[in-house]
């Protein structure tokens, strides 16, 4: 049975993409991002669950980071996942007691509109999951509520005070798969990758663009994050259609390999959209 790590406790987001990727997975839960990926690298786990970017919120920095600077594991598939946060809290909890309010900092994001409107002066607290905010929100004395699943709320025995409190309806999670080896081409996939510059001077990332350009390769996401080394200096992530062993792909790579001081392929895997 393959063993899929992904951020727990059981009943977040996390848990409800693993299950949508494989139903007959067997799931560990760990506490951040970086303990999936460790547990995938260490053989614990055969994939690990992560999630990388929101409608709302935008690209998850946390998992970028990982997958520049520690990891070498390969992206195995992505998944996108309907995301519909609640209020929930310790039964029988009014809401006008509520003081705090304990969530994932994506999901704090992602709801901060209702936040504003409904919970003005309550203090929002960061929690390591949804999940581990339901736990937190649970131990105080009914001033306390948390943003998580409907299926933490039931796990844990919270109450639902608000269903649908996420800033956009159509609210989705974009999920990475990571593991190792290459998946085969399908002829609809997706690869990235992550570069940076020796020097910094005129047309650099336009030279890396237009080499995409030329080979009529569509770009479909592109981001920047700070180096961790040098003031000013960026790493920039490039997600595009196309598989590593596409002959397009091949030679769009070959081509921008001179032109960058690092070049890392953080996978090819098939496009969920
Ligand atoms: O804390 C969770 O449930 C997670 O899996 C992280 C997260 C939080 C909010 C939206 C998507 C993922």
């Amino acid at each position: 049975m393959t063993r899929i790590a992904y951020l727990g406790p059981p009943g977040t987001f996390g848990e409800l993409a693993a299950m949508q990727y494989d139903p007959a997975a067997e799931l560990m839960p760990f506490p951040s991002h970086a303990a999936v990926a460790a547990a995938v690298e260490s053989g614990m786990a055969d994939l690990g669950v992560v999630a990388i970017e929101n409608l709302i919120n935008g690209s998850v920095q946390e998992t970028l980071d990982i997958l520049i600077h520690e990891t070498d594991l390969q992206i195995q598939a992505e998944l996108v996942v309907p995301v519909r946060h609640n209020l929930v809290a310790k039964p029988g909890t009014r809401p006008a007691d509520v003081r705090v309010i304990y969530s994932h900092p994506q999901a704090l994001g992602q709801c901060r509109k209702f936040l504003e409107r409904c919970f003005p002066h309550a203090q929002a607290e960061a929690a390591l999951s949804t999940t581990e905010a339901v736990e937190l929100a649970l131990r105080r004395n009914g001033d306390a509520a948390a943003i998580a699943t409907e299926r933490a709320a039931q796990l844990l025995g919270a109450e639902v005070l608000a269903r649908d409190i996420q800033d956009s309806e159509n609210n989705v999670t974009r999920f990475l798969v990571l593991g190792r080896g290459l998946p085969a081409p399908t002829g609809r996939d997706r690869t990235s990758i992550a570069f940076t510059f020796a020097e910094d001077r005129p047309g650099a990332l336009a030279s890396v663009l237009n080499a995409f350009a030329a080979a009529n390769i569509n770009c479909t996401k592109i981001e920047s994050r700070p180096t961790k080394a040098t003031f000013g200096e960026y790493v920039f992530l490039i997600d595009f259609e196309g598989h590593q062993q596409d002959p397009a792909v091949r030679d769009v790579l070959e081509r921008i390999r001179p032109l960058c001081a690092e070049l890392k392929v953080f996978g090819s895997y098939p496009r969920a959209l």
